[in-house]
């Protein structure tokens, strides 16, 4: 029997899924790791925590399934994308902690960036916006602020990789340094059609090019791990960034098939086929994957805060666990009137506000805890909901039905919830892990033990959650969430 090995490094925890062929867990292994918040809007991980945590899950996982490191046909990697590390060439030390997709401390670099006039060609050379979010001011800001980084990087001396990067360098020892065309689709760097780094943001941006590393298909031979690592080398034939798996992973191959991934953020792409398809309404154009010899695009809708919300009412004391979260909003019928914005570190699509913090509205003195847990819900699905109203805005591409997957998706309330507050059918698949499948079947197919064209069949539906809402409840919710959207914009700018 062989098996593939997906390592899925989200935001909050590291986790490692054995899989077979077919897509079945055979099983896993997971541990989180720190959140650091030095400054307000600022967000870093340890690079050494991300690495050591990734490495303890993928050991676990061979360990807890008794499968030998022999029988793994191959390694996949999925990944928290956008945040930004540089490490020494020579010695693998990495030179400031990781700066993560969240953090927002590049906001007024984007806009002198954008007062300069250069929003225009970001968007039609890598389909971005000029956002914290992405990789390029994190690295500017780097070089700019770490003592003699940016005569260092000049001189070849320094390393900067998203994570997929930053694993890829650890379990090869620093044989390579490679990243895959959706993870480089999320830098602000590079182009969308030519799958290059483009020369001209490079030059605009001062960003030597001797930092950045080589770009190879999704399904490329990215080495093979270390023998020390996990008993024996494994080749590494698949990469992509954590959304991008997702959407492979709920084998939604075709132009038209969506899905939405509830983790931290969520994170709603659309499969676009085989061209970019620039929308309008703060939407993302961005590579879907290249696999096959072939890159397919999407369309993302990008909300920063989905289970994060519901973290932080855990840490807030609201809840023990957060799966308590269901059954303490089940308590009450609807949120009261109460608005929870969850824009702890901004907003993304469709308003692209980095100054917008989080919001509860409505408060009375009849407001309970039930009503904060469900409006926290509530507000996940408002913004979901209006990235897909943006995409059914975009000629053409509303959506029949989402097929949901992560962490707040094994909520039953929650998805509920959210096919009301968007009038389509909410599906969730038996392997709700479907990041770590996208890894594991990108693998499989860099491998050539599977193909695209096999993967439809092994996608599996275990629930389907249908919308219940009457369109004028719905269209009420709408407008109340609105006003209070308003009222969270530009916060930490004012004052
Ligand atoms: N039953 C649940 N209901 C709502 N949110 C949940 C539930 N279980 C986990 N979560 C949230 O899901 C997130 C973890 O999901 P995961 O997909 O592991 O995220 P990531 O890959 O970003 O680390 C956490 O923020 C957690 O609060
Ligand atoms: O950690 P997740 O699963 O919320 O994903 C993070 C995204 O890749 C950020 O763009």
């Amino acid at each position: 029997m062989k098996y593939l090995l997906a390592l899925d490094q989200g935001t909050t925890s590291s986790r490692a899924i054995l899989f077979t062929l077919e897509g079945e867990v055979v099983a896993v292994a997971q541990r989180a790791f720190a959140q650091h918040y030095p400054e307000p809007g600022w967000v870093e991980h340890d690079p050494w925590e991300i690495w050591e945590s990734q490495l303890w899950a993928a050991k676990e996982a061979l360990r807890r399934a008794g499968v030998g490191p022999e029988a793994v046909l191959a390694l996949g990697i999925a990944n928290q994308r956008e945040t930004t590390l540089v490490w020494e060439r020579d010695t693998g030390r990495s030179l400031y902690p990781a700066i993560v997709w969240q953090d927002r401390r590049t906001a007024s670099l984007c806009e002198a960036l954008r007062e300069r006039g250069l929003e225009g060609l970001f968007r039609a050379r890598t389909g971005l916006l000029l956002d914290p979010y992405f990789s390029a001011t994190k690295l500017l800001w780097l070089l700019e602020r770490v003592p003699g980084l940016r005569e260092r990087a000049e001189r070849g001396e320094v390393c900067f990789g998203t994570v997929d990067t930053w694993l890829l360098w650890n379990l090869t020892g620093g044989r390579v340094h490679a990243t895959d065309p959706t993870n480089a689709s999320r830098t602000l760097l590079f182009h969308l059609e030519t799958l290059t780094w483009d020369e001209e943001l490079l030059r605009l941006l001062g960003i030597p090019k001797a930092l950045l590393p080589e770009v190879r298909p999704s399904d490329g031979d990215f080495g093979e791990t270390l023998p020390g690592l996990l008993g024996a080398p494994i080749p590494i034939r698949g990469v992509l960034g954590d959304q991008q798996a997702a959407l492979l992973g709920q084998a939604a191959l075709g132009a038209g098939e969506g899905k939405c991934t509830y983790g931290t953020g969520a994170f709603l792409l659309l499969n676009t086929g085989e061209r970019p398809v620039w929308a309008e309404g703060g939407l993302l154009t961005t590579l879907a994957w290249h696999l096959e010899g072939k890159a397919a695009y999407a369309l993302e809708g990008s909300v920063f805060v989905a289970g994060a919300a519901v973290g932080w009412l855990r840490e807030v004391g609201l809840l023990g666990e957060s799966h308590e979260v269901e059954s303490l909003a089940r308590q009450v019928e609807d949120a009261g009137g109460v608005y929870f914005v969850p824009a702890f570190t901004g907003l993304g699509a469709p308003h692209w506000d980095p100054y917008a913090r989080g919001a509860i509205l409505g408060l009375t003195r009849g407001t309970i805890r039930a009503h904060l847990a469900r409006a926290a819900l509530e507000g996940v699905a408002f913004s979901v909901g209006e990235v897909a109203w943006a995409m059914a805005g975009a000629a053409g591409l509303g959506l029949k039905a989402l097929k949901a997957d992560g962490g707040m998706a094994q909520n039953d309330l929650f998805l509920e919830i959210q096919a009301d507050l968007l009038g389509v059918p909410v599906l969730r698949p038996r392997v709700t892990e479907t990041t770590a499948l996208g890894a594991a079947w990108a693998a499989g197919i860099g491998a050539g033990a599977l193909s695209l064209g096999d993967l439809p069949a092994l996608w599996r539906e275990e629930a389907r959650f249908l919308p219940r809402m009457p369109e004028a409840r719905r269209e009420a919710l709408y407008r109340g969430w609105r006003r209070a959207v308003e009222r969270a914009k530009g916060w930490a700018q004012e004052g």
